[in-house]
């Protein structure tokens, strides 16, 4: 007991001991006004939500229901892959592409950052669920946070509340997510829209699967069910049990001739996978159903196929770009309301507007930094890393088996990144070791999504480079394992695209967006048997006239462009490959050795 009694710490609505035990700690650590047992329930949003208008961290929208506008602090807009740990017993289990330190010493560090840091704020008991909770082993969380802007885009992103808490029973096991802005409240200090620390820390514990995250309170930093959780500890756990935690989309593709597939892909952040889950074809009688936007689950099943499923309830996508012409369903999305919008523009009659979203900018609106804009701005109006959070209920083109916590067996795997040079529109790989090849050279440019430069092109295997919660080598092994373990005829095809490609003068070679069901047509047809590929030295393309390109107004030349394999480009990526294996030494599977040296005999 301590003391002077906190409110909230005492009466819990819940008798898991070690929850108990922890909430305790860490209130006593963190010295909050009270804790607060997220229930889930309508009233709690409805009061949360007027807290943080009162707060001046939301704007109430007048055009969209029950949904709002807010601004973060200019320093705190995306993920922060520099500050990000993974905090191994071992330093080799981190790997090359993590960023290490000790978890003793880790935890004194942090211990010390987090005492007193909730001072003149509410403790939020946030219990989660990543996946459906009627899951044989459902997928426990409990989030502690010191943000009403996370207990509210928490709501919207995952299976939260009383239900949860109740589904925990006393004992059952889940992942600990301490998270704390940093920012305490000294007594009688006014309060800013935005709190947050200037020091960041984004820490996994992988052994103990446990994430601590300290100082900011923007998405993936900060609503520790997805990427912490859902990939960084996820990955570990998928090591150890056989299974695969990815950032992939999924999605529902029906054919003309009535028959159904699943697709998963893996794209790096703001690459493209929010558009490709929600795609309205352009291709007359095939259809698009929505599974999952960003995250898959996969376990095999029983019949040897590998089964995936969307552990989160939300979407939290990219603004910039969406429009009614590139991505319709997230517009319809949207529209239904209950949606938080962040550091997009606020028009002057109560909407949002970003760049990309109609062709013609509004005469005025309020920009990202809460300061006037015109046309005539030097800067756009939005961040390119702001975003919607909406619940994926409300997507027009859900499919229902979304819910089914046996997931849906997948046909194909895409890769894909941001090239615009080198990378084919589509290419299928041989077999499985060389779509795992693939994947752990999949290149990228970078982009807004995490805070450095953007447009660099860097290595980002399985789009997983800031999500990869062990070493990468053993990672490409369990792949490489996966492989070995099961049904060659079952395992998934694997593909690799690039909508991303341009041409001399720089613009796009391929329409993309709806028109990327073209692509799924031909991955399909590859499945069936019934479209024809050039073996070329990086895999199967298709021939000129086997990808469906009626009525896209594309010359001949474009289409043979954007399907090249330039054997001098693809030369100039072998010492990068070579560079990036190098790192992994012998953690690196035999067979990645293996797939580099065919390339190079196929490109001599
Ligand atoms: N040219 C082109 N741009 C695209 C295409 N698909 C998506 N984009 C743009 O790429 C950006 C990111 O797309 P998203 O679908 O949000 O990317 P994501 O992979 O879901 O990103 P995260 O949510 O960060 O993981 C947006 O600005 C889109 O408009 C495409 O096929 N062609
Ligand atoms: O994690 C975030 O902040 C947003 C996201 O989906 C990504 O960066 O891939
Ligand atoms: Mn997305």
């Amino acid at each position: 007991m301590t003391s002077v009694a906190t409110p909230g710490l005492d009466n819990a609505p819940t008798t898991h001991a070690r929850l108990l035990a922890w909430v305790r700690e860490m209130a006593e650590l963190t010295q909050p006004d009270q804790v607060v047992w997220v229930d889930g329930t309508d009233e709690e949003w409805e009061r949360l939500t007027q807290r943080l208008v009162d707060a001046g961290t939301f704007t109430r929208l007048a055009k969209k229901p029950n949904s709002f506008w807010c601004a973060s602090d200019p320093s705190d807009v995306a993920r922060v892959e520099d500050r990000t740990f993974i905090c191994s017993v071992d330093e080799a289990d981190a790997g090359p592409t993590n960023n290490w330190m000790a978890p003793d010493e880790m935890k004194a560090v942090m211990t010390e950052l987090y005492r007193g840091s909730m001072r003149g704020r509410t403790m939020y008991v946030i219990p989660f669920c990543m996946g459906p909770v009627e899951a044989e082993n459902p997928m426990f969380g409990v989030e502690l946070t010191d943000s009403e802007y996370v207990v509210v885009s928490m709501r919207v992103m995952a299976r939260i509340g009383s239900r949860i808490l109740e589904a925990m029973g006393t004992d059952r096991p889940f992942v600990p997510a301490m998270h704390s802005l940093g920012a305490p409240l000294a007594d009688g200090q006014e309060d800013v829209p935005w709190p947050c620390s200037q020091t960041k820390y984004i820490v996994h514990f992988p052994e103990e699967r446990a994430i601590w995250s300290y100082g900011s309170g923007y998405g993936g930093n900060a609503l520790l069910g997805k990427k912490c959780y859902s990939l960084r500890i996820a990955s570990a756990m998928a090591r150890d049990e056989g299974w695969l935690a990815e950032h992939m989309l999924i999605l529902k593709l029906t054919s003309p001739q009535q028959k159904t597939y699943y697709v998963a892909g893996a794209f790096p952040s703001a690459c493209g996978k929010t558009n490709l889950a929600m795609l309205e074809p352009t291709i007359p009688g095939w259809k698009v159903e929505t599974i999952g936007d960003d995250i898959a689950w996969m376990r095999f099943g029983e019949d040897g196929r590998l089964y995936a499923i969307n552990p989160e309830y939300g979407l939290f996508g990219v603004a910039p770009g969406t429009g009614w012409d590139t991505n319709p369903n997230a517009m319809r999305t949207i529209d239904n309301g209950n949606s938080v919008f962040t550091n997009v523009a606020l028009t002057d009659d109560g909407d949002v507007w970003w760049e990309g979203m109609t062709e013609e900018p509004p005469a005025h609106l309020t920009s990202w930094k809460k300061q006037d804009w015109t046309p005539d701005s030097d800067e756009p109006s939005s961040h390119p890393n702001s975003r919607f959070c909406t619940p994926i209920t409300q997507c027009p083109i859900l499919a229902p088996e979304y819910t089914d916590p046996k997931g849906v067996p997948i046909s194909a795997i895409l890769f894909g990144g941001r090239r615009k040079t080198t990378i084919p529109l589509v290419t299928e790989a041989r077999d499985w070791n060389h779509g795992v090849f693939m994947g752990a050279t999949l290149s990228s440019e970078t982009t807004a999504a995490a805070t450095g430069a953007v447009g660099v092109v860097r290595r980002d295997p399985f789009a997983m480079l800031p999500f990869i919660g062990y070493n990468a080598g053993d990672y490409f092994g369990h792949w490489v394992e996966t492989g070995k373990m099961h049904d060659s005829t079952k395992l998934p095809r694997i593909f690799y695209v690039n909508w991303f490609r341009r041409d001399e003068d720089g613009g796009f070679l391929w329409p993309g967006f709806g028109e990327n069901s073209r692509v799924l047509k031909w991955v399909v047809e590859r499945l069936e048997g019934t479209a024809a590929a050039e073996e070329t030295a990086v895999g199967h393309v298709p021939t000129a006239d086997s990808l469906d390109v009626s009525g896209l107004g594309m010359t001949e030349d474009q289409v043979r462009k954007a399907l090249a394999v330039d054997k001098d480009e693809w030369r100039q990526e072998i010492p990068q490959i070579t560079e990036w294996f190098e790192k992994f030494g012998d953690k690196l599977p035999s067979t990645m050795w293996d797939e580099l040296e065919i390339l190079k005999s196929r490109l001599a």
